[in-house]
C-alpha cells in the first residue's frame, strides 16, 4: 500500500526555504533555530528523515518512509516542552553527529549499521527529558532514580523510551533487519546514550587520550579500528562531542543555546529553592555569574574534549576547534572589559543572559 509522505518529511507553507536550508545539511554550523521554525516545529523529523535519505538509509534497510515519519513523528512529541533539553537539541545534537561522521579520517570506518545506530543514538538522546539534572532526581527521590537506582538515570529513561515506541508497528523502522543486526544496534544505540552522561566524561576523554597517543593509520591517514571496543569508544566520544557541540558553533547560534542552557538551570535552583534544598552550582538565578561559569564549561570540559577529538582526526576538526578557541576569547575578554563587569556586578540589569549579551552587542 503505497501511502505518499511530503517532501521534506513534514507539513510545511515553507517548503522551498526549508529545502534550500537542508542542503546544509552536512556543514558544521547549520541554523537549527531556523529549521525549528521552517518546519512548523518539527526540526528532530526534519533533520533526521533528511539525513537517513542523505545516506541512503532507507533503501538499505528496506525502511518504508511513512514508517520513519511516523517514527520520527512521536519521538520528537516526547521530547519534552523544556527550555533546553527539548526536540530542537536533539535535532542539532542529529545533525552534529552526521558532519562529524563525515570526517576524512573515518572515511570507509564505519559500517552503514554503525552510522544508523549514531544517527538513529543522537535523534532519541534525551527523549522525554523533564529538564532536571540526575543529581536532583536522586536528590527528590524521583520515580526515574527508584526505577534505575541511581545511575545514569536519565540516560537510561530515554533509551528506554526511544525502544517502547520501536515496537508499534506502524513505527517499526527496524522491522526488515535481520535479528543479528537489531542485537548490534541495539548494543550500541544503549552504549552511545549511556556514554552522554557527564558523570562518564573524564573516563571516557581519557581512553580517547590514550587511543590517540597510539592512534594506527593506513597509508591515506585513516583510523584502523580493530576491536568493538575501539570502534564503539570512537562513537560513544563522537556523540559526546555533539552534545557537547554548542560552544564549538557561530556565536550567534551558540549565545542562543547558551540562553536556554541557563534558563533550564535556573528554573531548577528555582525548584530547589522552593524544595528548600541547597541550590546547584549555576542554577541560581539571582547569582549573574554567566561568563564566569562559561569559560570554565570551555575550559575545563569541552576545550579538552575537542582538542583531543581534534588530535585523533587531524586535521578535519581543526576549523571548528578553532571556531572554539574563538567564542572562549570573546567569553574571557567579556570577563576582564570593564563594561561586562558593571553588567555583572550591579544587581538592577534583569539577570537574563540576553541583556548581558546585548550590553557586549555595544562594542
Ligand atoms: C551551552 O552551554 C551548556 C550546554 C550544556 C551544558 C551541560 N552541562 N552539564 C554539566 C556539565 C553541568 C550537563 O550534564 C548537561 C547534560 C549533558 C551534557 C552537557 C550539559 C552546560 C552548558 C553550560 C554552561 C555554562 O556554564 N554557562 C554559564 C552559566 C552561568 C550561570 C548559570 C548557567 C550557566
Ligand atoms: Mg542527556
Ligand atoms: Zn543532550
Amino acid at each position: 500500500r503505497k501511502v505518499s509522505v511530503p517532501e521534506l518529511g513534514v507539513e510545511t507553507s515553507h517548503t522551498d526555504e526549508l529545502r534550500s536550508l537542508m542542503s546544509h545539511i552536512n556543514d558544521w554550523g547549520l541554523d537549527t533555530f531556523r529549521i525549528e521554525d521552517l518546519s512548523c516545529q518539527r526540526p528532530l523529523t526534519a533533520i533526521t528523515y533528511k539525513i537517513f535519505q542523505e545516506r541512503f538509509l532507507l533503501r538499505t534497510y528496506a525502511i518504508e518512509p511513512h514508517t520513519l515519519i511516523s517514527y520520527l513523528l512521536t519521538l520528537e512529541d516526547h521530547y519534552q516542552q523544556v527550555p533546553y533539553h527539548n526536540k530542537a537539541h536533539g535535532a542539532d545534537v542529529c545533525q552534529s553527529m552526521h558532519v562529524l561522521l563525515n570526517a576524512s579520517a573515518l572515511d570507509g570506518v564505519f559500517t552503514d549499521l554503525e552510522i544508523m545506530s549514531a544517527i538513529f543514538a543522537s535523534a532519541v538522546h534525551d527523549v522525554d527529558h523533564p529538564g532536571v539534572t540526575n543529581q536532583f532526581l536522586i536528590n527528590t527521590r524521583n520515580d526515574l532514580a527508584i526505577m534505575y537506582n541511581d545511575e545514569s538515570v536519565l540516560e537510561n529513561h530515554h533509551l528506554a523510551v526511544a525502544f517502547k515506541l520501536l515496537q508499534a508497528d506502524e513505527r517499526n523502522i527496524f522491522s526488515n533487519l535481520t535479528p543479528k543486526q537489531i542485537k548490534t544496534l541495539r548494543k550500541m544505540v544503549i552504549d552511545m546514550v549511556l556514554a552522554t552522561d557527564m558523570s562518564k566524561h573524564m573516563q571516557l576523554l581519557a581512553d580517547l587520550k590514550t587511543m590517540v597517543e597510539s592512534k594506527k593509520v593506513t597509508g591515506n591517514n585513516i583510523i584502523m579500528l580493530e576491536s568493538y571496543d575501539d570502534r564503539i569508544q570512537v562513537l560513544q566520544n563522537m556523540i559526546h562531542c555533539a552534545d557537547l557541540s554548542n560552544p564549538t558553533k557561530p556565536l550567534d547560534i551558540y549565545i542562543k543555546w547558551t540562553d536556554r542552557i541557563m534558563e533550564e538551570f535556573w528554573r531548577q535552583g528555582d525548584k530547589e529553592r522552593d524544595l528548600g534544598l541547597e541550590i546547584s552550582p549555576m542554577c541560581d538565578r539571582h547569582v549573574a555569574s554567566v561568563e564566569k561559569h562559561q569559560v570554565g564549561f570551555i575550559e575545563f570540559i569541552v576545550h579538552p574534549l575537542w582538542e583531543t577529538w581534534a588530535d585523533l582526526v587531524y586535521p578535519d576538526a581543526s576549523a571548528i576547534l578553532e571556531t572554539l578557541e574563538q567564542n572562549r576569547d570573546w567569553y574571557q575578554a567579556r570577563l576582564s572589559s570593564p563594561s561586562s563587569s558593571s553588567s555583572t556586578t550591579t544587581g538592577n540589569l534583569s539577570n537574563s543572559p540576553s541583556n548581558i549579551h546585548i550590553s557586549s552587542a555595544h562594542h
